[in-house]
């Protein structure tokens, strides 16, 4: 490293620093960085060579001439700076959440140009992993498994749907099958997904989604198994957190004559709803078609959430059509949301102590 080449040395908030080395000690290097500040110690373990040109980017990481921890992450870094969220590393997918709707990234032109094509052949993407999977399935005649991890808000949820989408749209029947499968997250995301501090559509519980397919190698069915779901959100949320979607949209979106039949109030009439966050997911306008009475009084001071993901009286008609399309008819759709409201009304149950405490003529 020591020849008079830029390198990587540890910064305090930015993870790394370029910088030169000035003076090499037995285990320690010292460092003068690029930009201004003063030289400092730094463990020569910490300190990692620079590519030549740190402005350049590759789409995959292994083609760095230096591959360590510091090249790795400015060259993600550089990318994401370009609009480019995915870099491969080799066969591994880096994502990294850009938070807001990239133009073209996931059209239906961007999922017809990826399919049948060698990983490497295009510029990283979420599609290109899906159909590697698929095309190594037909190949070598087994299973395939993609795993998708991150922390809270990484973008483990909405990738997971692009590849599900991906697959059914590309080697679909072209039969409402496809759409089924796409259609079961809404459904799953309502009662399963909540606003945490981190990630306003934090999935609370974990999934394994199979895609089944023939012998013709086409999509003919999926199965989801979920575990580990927060139970405890039911009961209790944090203060900015809120319980799962469903509770609110159906107080947001459900008919009159539902919320009069399940005797629905807004959010702050439950217990299990207003220790949290009783603010509805709106936008500007779909804000006004929510009447008054539906909102709590936090929400009529603060005004609704805002995400442009989420809608909970657009998304409780969008679950309900999902709904339809999974094979529920009207009259298991009301036997849902009755044990939901269900569910709402047991929050507001007071028990009240009788007699003595401690024997067993005690009652409550
Ligand atoms: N590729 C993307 N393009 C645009 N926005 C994205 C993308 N990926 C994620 N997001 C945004 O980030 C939010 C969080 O992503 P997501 O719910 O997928 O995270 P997660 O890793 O599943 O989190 P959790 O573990 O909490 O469920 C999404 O609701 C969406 O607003």
């Amino acid at each position: 490293m020591d020849d008079g080449k830029p390198v990587w040395a540890p910064h305090p908030a930015d993870g790394f620093q370029l910088g030169t080395i000035v003076d090499i000690g037995a285990d320690s290097l010292t460092i003068e960085p690029l930009k201004k500040g003063k030289a400092f110690v730094s463990s020569l373990s910490q300190v990692y060579p620079a590519e030549d040109d740190v402005n350049k980017h590759v789409e995959d990481n292994c083609s760095l001439m230096y591959l360590n921890e510091a090249t790795l992450l400015n060259n993600v870094r550089v990318r994401y700076s370009k609009e480019k969220i995915y870099t491969f590393v080799a066969n591994i997918l880096i994502a990294v959440n850009p938070y807001y709707d990239i133009p073209k990234l996931y059209s239906p032109e961007t999922i017809q140009k990826y399919r049948g094509r060698s990983l490497g052949t295009l510029p990283p993407h979420v599609y290109a992993i899906a159909d590697k999977a698929y095309r190594d399935m037909r190949v070598l005649k087994m299973s395939q498994s993609i795993i998708v991890s991150g922390e809270s808000g990484a973008g483990k949820t909405e990738n997971t749907k692009f590849v599900l989408r991906y697959l059914t749209s590309s080697y679909g029947t072209g039969q409402d099958i496809d759409e089924r499968i796409v259609e079961a997250n809404p459904l799953l995301e309502a009662f399963g997904n909540a606003k945490t501090v981190r990630n306003n559509n934090s999935s609370r519980f974990g999934k394994f989604v199979e895609i089944h397919f023939n012998e013709k190698n086409t999509v003919v069915g999926g199965f989801v198994s979920h575990y580990l779901l927060e139970k405890s959100r039911i009961c209790r949320q944090g203060p900015e957190e809120r319980n799962y979607h469903i509770f609110y949209r159906l107080c947001a979106g459900a008919s009159e004559e539902i919320r009069e039949k399940y005797h629905l109030s807004s959010p702050d009439t439950f217990r299990y709803l207003n220790r949290g966050c009783t603010r509805y997911f709106a936008s500007k306008d779909s804000d006004k078609q929510i009447l008054q009475n539906r909102k709590s009084s936090e929400h009529v001071k603060a005004g609704p959430l805002k995400d442009p993901l989420l809608d909970d009286q657009g998304d409780f008609n969008r679950m309900s059509d999902a709904m339809k399309k999974i094979g529920l008819d009207d009259s298991e759709k009301l036997d849902l949301f009755r044990v939901v409201a269900g569910v709402l009304h047991l929050g507001n149950v007071d028990f009240e102590e009788t007699g003595s405490t401690s024997g067993k003529e005690g009652h409550t």
